[in-house]
């Protein structure tokens, strides 16, 4: 059998970063920059007002306070995205408002609350409360009641960024605020690489759409609904195609097409089911003449019996099992790294750290085992700092460990354990253990490497 890391290579190895294509901003979102974006300017591109206020010379109002205001000529206004210019000149000030460009001869900004008209500075003089939102316009006076130092609420040009600086590298995963970057800095547009694209075919006689009537021995197909869904959930688009009956040769026929382009581009093909050693195991049949596609058992449980290769024009295919739990575990292990790898990403893997096992249980003899777990919702106790039921299976990086105190307990999601056709409670599971080959048992209180889902 092969061991779970060798897979997990070989599965890997058959993605590569989709091509870039520049696509408009909010279509970028949740994909992979593939080139760095700089901005052609400064940012902001001009020393602006922080304030609603009046644009002054500092020196002007240098002796001014609450009860000595200083009074000053109001010449115009400013308001934001006015490209007016009017000369703060000594003696007088520019009714401004947030954003606005911070006029010549200005160096500072006196915030309205500051200020009062002189029909109202009597009643500022006695409560010591300025009457807010009372404006000076252009032609009368207004009275500062506050010295300002120079450059007191002025945002600077080039305070944010400056021409030819890099604001977005690539790499990063584009969220909200890189697409608010993006616009900040003139661009409309991405450049990320492509989302795949990702057909999930799911085979069976017994199966039938959910809510179908059921005759006896047919069951809802679930898989093709998890696999896509979980397809969607690692940031790729799902063609959901199936349940396909036990046909191999209409099944081989329909992943021939896929991988002509006849359904449109598809990136990868997932398969559940009919890879086993039964009687009619008909993913095994439709592809035992393709030449790049191999199947192996895998030292894992759930999850043993897997396919994978390309089909003739390239496309990469994994055919995973059809117990919905092997499934499920075989997509997170197996092809989720490789979808996040064809998205461009560096780091491929799901979080992961330490937890406790709060009970024990018994694993498989001589296969790792992915055992769906919840955390506990209690705090946990002191342990070692290494896992006690094994080590890392490879060599993704552990999440920065928390202090043992801190470290999550974790339980089986269900009673019965990693049984592989638990989907049901799967959904009661925070995440997957894993427990290496070596180990046969694990105790509670052991330390056991988990990733989150
Ligand atoms: N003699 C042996 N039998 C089995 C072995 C073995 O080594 N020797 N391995 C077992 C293991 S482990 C697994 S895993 C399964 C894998 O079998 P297949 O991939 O061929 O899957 P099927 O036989 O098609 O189905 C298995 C099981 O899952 C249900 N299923 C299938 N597709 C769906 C779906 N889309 N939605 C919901 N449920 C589905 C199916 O009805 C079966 O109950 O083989 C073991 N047997
Ligand atoms: O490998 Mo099977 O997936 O144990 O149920």
């Amino acid at each position: 059998m092969r061991g779970l890391d060798e897979h997990r290579a070989a599965t890997l190895a058959l993605a590569a970063p989709l091509p870039a294509i520049e696509v408009p901003l909010l279509d970028a979102l949740g994909l992979v920059l593939a080139v760095d974006v700089t901005t052609p300017s400064a940012l902001p591109r001009w020393d602006n007002s922080a304030m609603d206020g009046y644009a002054v010379r500092a020196a002007d109002v240098a002796t001014a306070g609450a009860d000595g205001p200083v009074a000053l000529r109001v010449v115009a206004d400013v308001a934001a995205g006015s490209p007016d210019e009017p000369v703060v000149a000594p003696g007088t000030a520019v009714r401004i408002m947030t954003g606005a460009p911070v006029p010549p001869g200005a160096d500072a900004v006196v915030p309205v609350e500051q200020t009062t008209v002189p029909d109202d500075g009597m009643r500022a003089a006695t409560t010591h409360e300025p009457a807010a939102h009372r404006w000076a316009g252009p032609g009368t006076h207004v009275e500062v009641r506050a010295a300002v130092t120079p450059g007191a609420h002025v945002r600077r040009a080039g305070e944010d960024a400056v021409a030819g600086d890099t604001v977005l590298r690539a790499g990063d995963v584009v969220g909200p605020a890189h697409v608010a970057a993006a616009a900040s800095v003139g661009r409309a547009s991405l450049v990320v690489h492509r989302r795949p694209r990702i057909a999930v075919v799911s085979t069976g006689d017994e199966l039938v759409p959910p809510g179908a009537e059921l005759r006896r021995g047919q069951i809802p197909d679930s898989n093709s609904w998890l696999l896509a869904a979980a397809v969607r959930d690692a940031g790729a688009d799902a063609l959901r195609l199936g349940p396909v009956p036990d046909d191999a040769d209409a099944l081989h026929r329909l992943l021939v097409a896929l991988d002509a382009g006849e359904h449109g581009t598809v990136d990868g093909i997932v398969t559940s089911g009919g890879v086993s050693v039964g009687a009619f195991d008909v993913v095994k049949a439709a592809l035992a003449d393709e030449p790049g596609v191999e199947f192996v058992p895998v030292a894992v449980q759930p999850g043993k019996p897997q396919g994978l290769g390309r089909l003739p024009g390239g496309t990469p295919i994994w055919t995973l099992p059809g117990n919905p739990v092997s499934s499920y575990a075989s997509f997170e292990v197996f092809v989720r790294p490789a979808i996040r790898r064809m998205l461009g990403l560096a780091e491929v893997e799901r979080p992961r750290t330490l937890a406790v096992a709060d009970e024990g249980w018994r694993t498989p003899p001589g296969r790792a085992q992915l055992m769906p777990v919840r955390r506990m919702p209690t705090a946990g106790t002191p342990t070692a700092g290494t896992p006690t039921a094994g080590t890392p299976t490879d060599g993704a990086p552990a999440g920065p460990a928390p202090a043992a105190g801190d470290r999550p307990r974790v339980s089986r999601a269900t009673a019965r354990g990693s049984g592989s056709h638990l989907v049901a409670r799967l959904a009661l599971a925070h995440g997957l253990a894993i427990v290496p080959a070596h180990v046969d048992e694990v105790h509670a209180g052991d330390t056991l490497e988990v990733f989150w889902t």
